[in-house]
């Protein structure tokens, strides 16, 4: 398997490299050259495999330059009953005849950002192995709050690797900030950033791309790589659970085999839709993606109108991992609309550089909009989401998962389409407590965010999760801050570099 940049600027490159350079030197991001589509009946003869099963098969199409050997012991040492100690890794829960919820929050951060940050240092460690190199390796993160802690916690205490993570200064809940401020290891560091997510991820990007910083990194020994989802290894294994999901749909009967189904995903940076997308694009049966956002809906807009648009508010909301305006995988999928023509990816990303916004081209238009559909949820509607679905189903949403479900409303009503919906959740509702318990008491609530948790279990006895549960109690270990254009110097002092 070939990897190939998005804007044509760079070699073709093998998985390894893809994985260790995070994204592509001169800016754009790698994609695989060609996905193998298999028949529903290849597909469905997987139905019965367990989750490592499954990634093992996934994995073996995408990393063709790692051995089979390779790829069992990255997803036997990732998927493990200690990282995720329940039954099914990923379970299915039944809302309704024909609405699923997909958890994906059962690793040990909280959030679906485990089920590839747990994997991706296994892939990282060996890519840098199989490409002999020497330096040490410095992974920059941007985060809306749920990235940061999944990839503090996968890359800490890694010999060979040192992890820096920045988040908006008072743009992530206060559990998402203490779960990374509270992080051990010895190679591990938080900087709270003045700013908003975008100019976090922006910066980062920038860094990525400066020539100059890349050679002090270098004369220093080190060498920068992502954990976002720009890197493909943080995307590869997002695929694995769409197919699992599937399968259990089937199993607990809400489709048949070969049946199509809608999949709704909270989206901000457009990685977990895009893996979704990958797996369709391998054979999965998906009739439509309900892209949902909040009410930074920009990709809302984007779907109905073809005009990207960043010209707008930056919107603080209840649901801040999706507070982003910058969706980086858009570019990725763009590339697949476009059948890989990298020259419109080009203009259109000049143009957005140079204007804040790009208009695709009608036939681009048609081609997404026969497989996805844009929704957006508003901050009061995600509030009263959260308690109608706790009186009505005894089940508690955090509030991204809350946009999803109802996106999913949205969509079914102005299309008439009541397929079988399996929605992404992608948080414990615990990791946002007190937007959950006000929506659940339709009051404002001013006592302390670990008050708020205690009175959340009483009232709804949902066990609070392991990751969260003993959080008050531990150190702050971090306490580094920084203005959006003095990243580089802050790197600079983490790292101690010459
Ligand atoms: N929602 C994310 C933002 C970064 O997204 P990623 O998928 O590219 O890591 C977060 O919670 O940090």
């Amino acid at each position: 398997m070939e990897y190939i940049s998005t804007r044509n600027n760079y070699k073709k490159v093998n998985s390894a490299a893809a994985i260790s350079l995070g994204m592509v030197p001169e800016g754009g991001l790698f994609v695989p050259k060609q996905i193998t589509e298999f028949t529903t009946e290849k597909i469905m003869a997987m139905k019965n495999k367990d989750y490592q099963e499954l990634a093992v098969w996934i994995f073996k199409e995408f990393l063709s330059d790692f051995t089979e050997a390779e790829i069992k012991e990255s997803v036997a040492e990732a998927y493990n009953s200690d990282n995720f100690p329940v039954e099914e890794k990923t379970p299915l829960v039944k809302l309704n005849d024909n609405t699923y919820i997909l958890e994906l929050w059962h690793g040990p951060t909280a959030a679906f950002k485990d089920m590839a940050l747990q994997i991706l240092p296994q892939l990282l460690l060996k890519s840098v192995e199989k490409l002999e190199i020497k330096n040490e390796i410095v992974i920059l993160v941007a985060t809306s709050g749920d990235t940061g802690k999944a990839a503090l916690e996968g890359f800490k205490d890694l010999e060979g690797v040192k992890i820096i993570v920045f988040y908006p200064e008072d743009g992530v809940s206060r559990v998402q900030e203490d779960q990374m401020k509270t992080t051990t290891g010895n190679n591990t560091a938080v900087v709270s950033l003045k700013g908003n997510f975008d100019d976090c991820q922006t910066a980062v990007k920038e860094i990525f791309a400066d020539k100059d910083f890349k050679a002090k990194m270098e004369n220093n020994n080190y060498q920068f790589s992502s954990a976002n989802s720009i890197n493909w290894g943080r995307l590869l294994p997002q695929i694995v659970y769409y197919f699992k999901a599937y399968f259990d749909t089937i199993k607990q009967n809400g489709i048949k085999a070969g049946e199509k189904i809608n999949i709704t995903v909270p989206t901000g940076n457009f990685g977990n839709i895009l893996a979704g997308y990958y797996a369709y694009k391998m054979g999965l049966p998906v009739n439509k993606f309900i892209c949902a956002s909040n009410d930074n809906k920009v990709l809302t807009d984007f779907f109905e109108t073809g005009v990207y648009d960043i010209e707008r508010d930056f919107i603080k909301t209840i649901s801040p991992s999706m507070d982003i305006l910058i969706s980086s995988n858009l570019e990725r999928f763009l590339f697949e609309m476009t059948d890989h023509d990298s020259q419109k990816i080009c203009n259109w990303y000049q143009e957005l550089k140079q204007n804040n916004k790009f208009e695709i081209d009608q036939q681009t238009k048609e081609k997404m909009q026969n497989l996805f559909s844009g929704h957006y949820c508003t901050e009061a509607e995600a509030k009263t989401q959260i308690k109608s679905t706790y009186d009505k189903f005894n089940y508690l949403l955090d509030p991204h998962t809350a946009v999803a479900v109802n996106s999913t409303k949205k969509y079914r009503k102005q299309n008439h389409d009541l397929k079988t919906a399996v929605i992404t959740s992608t948080a414990n509702p615990y990791k946002f407590s007190r937007a959950v318990l006000e929506s659940l008491k339709e009051e404002k609530l001013s006592k302390d965010e670990y008050r708020i948790i205690e009175e959340l279990e009483e009232l709804t006895a949902v066990e609070i999760h392991r990751g969260i549960k003993d959080l008050e109690n531990k150190q702050s270990r971090h306490d580094h801050s920084s203005n959006k254009d003095s990243l580089k110097e802050k790197i600079t002092e983490i790292l101690e570099l010459n």
